[in-house]
């Protein structure tokens, strides 16, 4: 049970983006996607979410082609956490979490009891019950986050596909939201992530995976797979990669903070 990807081309227009891209992840595992600006990240995952079509290849969660799913049958699968985004509407915690159970209501029913029951659940997953009642537009960026995050919970889906969920956000709301999500897959979750940050992925990612060329340049362990050649030749620059103490972690550094 997990997410397949295989052979996935897509191009927009006459500007070819994806190549051919293959890979598999088992649910339970917290993925960090790295490339380059431009490599094609946020076109995978728009294919994934059902948003672009006209792509040809396969992609497969939980052993079902997601072309054959309706737009409620895939969001039952498959959530997106967009980056935390300031709401314009003074919408509670509660609120703005049962807008993930809309999956689950027959044509046009507003939520009731059971929908809130299911948005305060995926609060107490978060452990943020005790905001629930709060606005979210007085939250902050990263327990902002955390609501968007408790919101995917709420439409009942195993797979959450998140476009650097840390952007934006301040060094300790990284490692908040960085080790709920890992707390997440552990608990079965299949989270995809996009990161421009080596380091995330070393700290935090189950498994990396590099998109380049539109195609997927490695996959593994962040520790057997983002190696210096390869991360030199992603971002154009010679970085060096350390032990993180008695962590078992690694490390990166751009090689000029050597002071060359
Ligand atoms: N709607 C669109 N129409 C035409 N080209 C597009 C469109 N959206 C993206 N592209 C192009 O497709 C390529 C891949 O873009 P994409 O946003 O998927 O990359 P990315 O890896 O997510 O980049 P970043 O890390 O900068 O967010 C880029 O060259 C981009 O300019």
């Amino acid at each position: 049970m997990g997410l397949i990807v295989e052979n996935l081309t897509f191009g927009y227009r006459c500007f070819p983006v994806l190549k051919g891209v293959d890979f598999s992840v088992e649910k339970g595992n917290l993925v960090c996607m790295l490339g380059k600006n431009g490599a094609g990240k946020s076109t995978l995952f728009r294919c994934i979410l059902g948003l672009l079509k006209g792509y040809h290849g396969k992609i497969m969660a939980d052993g079902v082609d997601l072309r054959t799913l309706k737009e409620k049958e895939l969001a039952r699968k498959i959530a997106y956490i967009p980056q935390n985004h300031d709401q314009a509407f003074a919408f509670s915690v509660l609120d703005m979490v049962m807008m993930g159970t809309t999956s689950s209501l027959q044509g046009l029913k507003s939520p009731g009891r059971e929908q809130r029951e299911t948005a305060f659940d995926a609060l107490k997953t978060m452990r943020i019950e005790a905001m629930a009642e709060r606005s979210y537009a007085h939250l902050s960026g990263g327990e902002q986050q955390l609501v968007l995050i408790a919101r995917a919970i709420a439409q009942q889906a195993g797979i959450l596909i998140m476009d650097e969920p840390c952007a934006n956000l301040d060094y300790g709301n990284q490692a908040r939201v960085m080790e709920e999500l890992k707390r997440l897959a552990g608990e079965g979750y299949l989270i995809v992530q996009s990161t421009h940050s080596p380091d995330q992925a070393f700290l935090y990612a189950d498994q990396a995976a590099v998109l380049s060329d539109g195609v997927i340049k490695a996959f593994g362990k962040p520790e057997e797979v983002l190696t210096e050649s390869l991360l030199e030749t992603m971002y154009g620059i010679t970085v060096r990669l350390f032990d993180a103490g008695d962590t078992g972690r690694k490390l990166c550094m751009p090689d000029r903070v050597k002071g060359e």
